[in-house]
């Protein structure tokens, strides 16, 4: 298996263009099933979890042509409403087929995610909405299998007990081609439901209130095609300020926007790191002064996103003082935990919280990755470390960041990717 390595010490400078988003994509593009005309998105990143849902997509019949950033879908014939097992197990945004699949053709079999590293993960909000909306929602053989009596599903109101990302988005979709009006209450705020919501309309959706809590659907009989691109990644470009904040220097993130990360740049401004909006994006700049130590929990948006947990955590194994991190969204997410303390953290965790007390440098040592944002994690420590630190189970990094290597080497960090015939004969 590929490694990174890292030598760190290196201050960045440089600029970084940031990606469209991945949590963005995957829904727009379970979106397409949605119509039996063209879609087509711009700003597309190159990740596995875009080629995952590719898969899957042509497995239904959608025709999927892609070109660098851009992707043509065309789902004007469908073979199939079933998703498979061997695709749905690889990446649990597949479970967005299904609100597109049972609002388009009035049923869907797909298989049922299950866990990951992260935690338990259920999905029965999904379900729980779908039939809110009429469908007969059944479980066979490790198969969500919907029905929407009559063939189609109707408008109704789906009150989510808390927030979930991806069932908000399933919802949407489904209430899109429902016959009559859905209300969604307590619906998730992330800007990845405000993306969704534009394509949507774009489509000829009537949606109002994306980007509150609150999101009424006016259901049509049939949606058309439509053009739209890609939200910038937040968590990419949160992930990268955090990096030039681990390691020192001063770098442009270029095509990404500082309201997408409001709650994560003002916890960084309070440790000292400088965020402020320039031509062209976001400059994220650090002098000689190590980082302050500042507690932090996250939270659905617009609080501090879960998905940058691992990389703040990071950054505070090196600061000076002490920083309490609660996690409130997974149960288990604290894996990096481990890990960083290979390389001389101090950090202790008690059920969601982890006081973390800085420490003047961290070491290189070997270290394993175990889920996406645990993975890069451990590449921003290793830019602060002393020494080499050498990444195993890189293979997560590929589910979320394009090119991870070539944007942290262009602004001179000492990094790269051994693969793995060479990585097994040093071993
Ligand atoms: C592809 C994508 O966009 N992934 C993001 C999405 O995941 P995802 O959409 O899976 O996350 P949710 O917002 O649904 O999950 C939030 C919490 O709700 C729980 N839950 C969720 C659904 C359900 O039916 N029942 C239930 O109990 C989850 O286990 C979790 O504890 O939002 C998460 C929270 O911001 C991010 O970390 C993920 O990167
Ligand atoms: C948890 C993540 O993704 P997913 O929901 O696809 O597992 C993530 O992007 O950090």
């Amino acid at each position: 298996m590929d490694q990174i390595r890292v030598r760190g010490g290196r201050p960045l400078r440089g600029t970084i263009p940031i990606s469209g988003a991945k949590n963005a994509a995957l829904p727009l593009m379970a979106a397409s099933l949605l119509s039996g005309k063209p879609v087509k998105l711009t700003n597309v990143p190159d990740l596995a979890d875009i080629a995952s849902m590719t898969s899957l997509l042509r497995q239904h019949g959608v025709r999927i042509d892609r070109d660098g950033g851009d992707m043509a879908m065309d789902a004007a014939r469908i073979d199939s409403t079933v998703a498979p097992y061997d695709l749905v197990r690889k990446m649990r945004a597949s479970v967005l087929v299904l609100g597109p699949l049972v609002a388009r053709f009035g049923q869907a079999q797909v298989s049922l995610p299950g866990g990951c590293a992260i935690g338990n993960r259920p999905v029965d909000l999904h379900l729980k909405g779908l039939t809110d909306l009429g469908a007969e929602v059944n479980i066979e053989a490790g198969y969500i299998e919907a029905k929407a009596p009559g063939g189609r599903l109707r408008g109704g109101r789906v009150t989510f007990p808390f927030v979930s990302v991806g069932a908000t988005e399933n919802l949407m979709m489904a209430a899109a081609l429902a016959e009559g009006e859905s209300v969604l209450i307590n619906a998730a705020r992330e800007p990845e439901i405000s993306d969704l919501a534009k394509l949507l309309t774009a489509m000829g959706a009537e949606i109002e209130g994306a980007g509150t809590d609150t999101i009424h659907i006016q259901g049509k009989p049939e949606l058309g095609g439509a053009e739209h691109k890609v939200v910038a990644d937040r968590i990419e470009t949160g992930t990268y300020a955090m990096a030039v904040a681990i390691a020192g220097g001063d770098v442009v993130l270029t095509d990404t926007d500082l309201v997408l990360i409001d709650a994560a740049a003002e916890t960084l401004r309070r440790a000292g790191v400088t965020l402020e909006t320039v031509e062209g994006g976001i400059r994220v700049a650090r002098g000689e002064d190590r980082v302050l130590g500042v507690d932090m929990m996250t939270e659905p948006y617009p609080g501090f996103p879960t998905d940058l947990q691992a990389q703040f955590m990071s950054l505070m194994t090196v600061s000076q003082g002490a920083s309490m991190i609660t996690e409130t969204i997974f149960e288990n997410r604290f894996m990096h935990v481990p890990e960083l303390s290979r390389m001389g953290a101090n950090i202790t965790v008690h059920h969601a919280s982890a006081m973390v007390r800085g420490v003047e440098t961290l070491k290189g040592a070997q270290v394993m990755a175990t889920d996406l944002r645990a993975s890069v994690s451990l590449v921003l420590a290793g830019l602060a470390a002393e020494g080499e630190t050498v990444i195993n189970r890189i293979y997560h990094l590929d589910r979320g960041y394009q090119d991870l290597v070539g944007k942290l080497s262009a602004c001179g960090a000492d990094v790269g990717r051994v693969a793995s015939e060479r990585a097994a004969a040093e071993e």
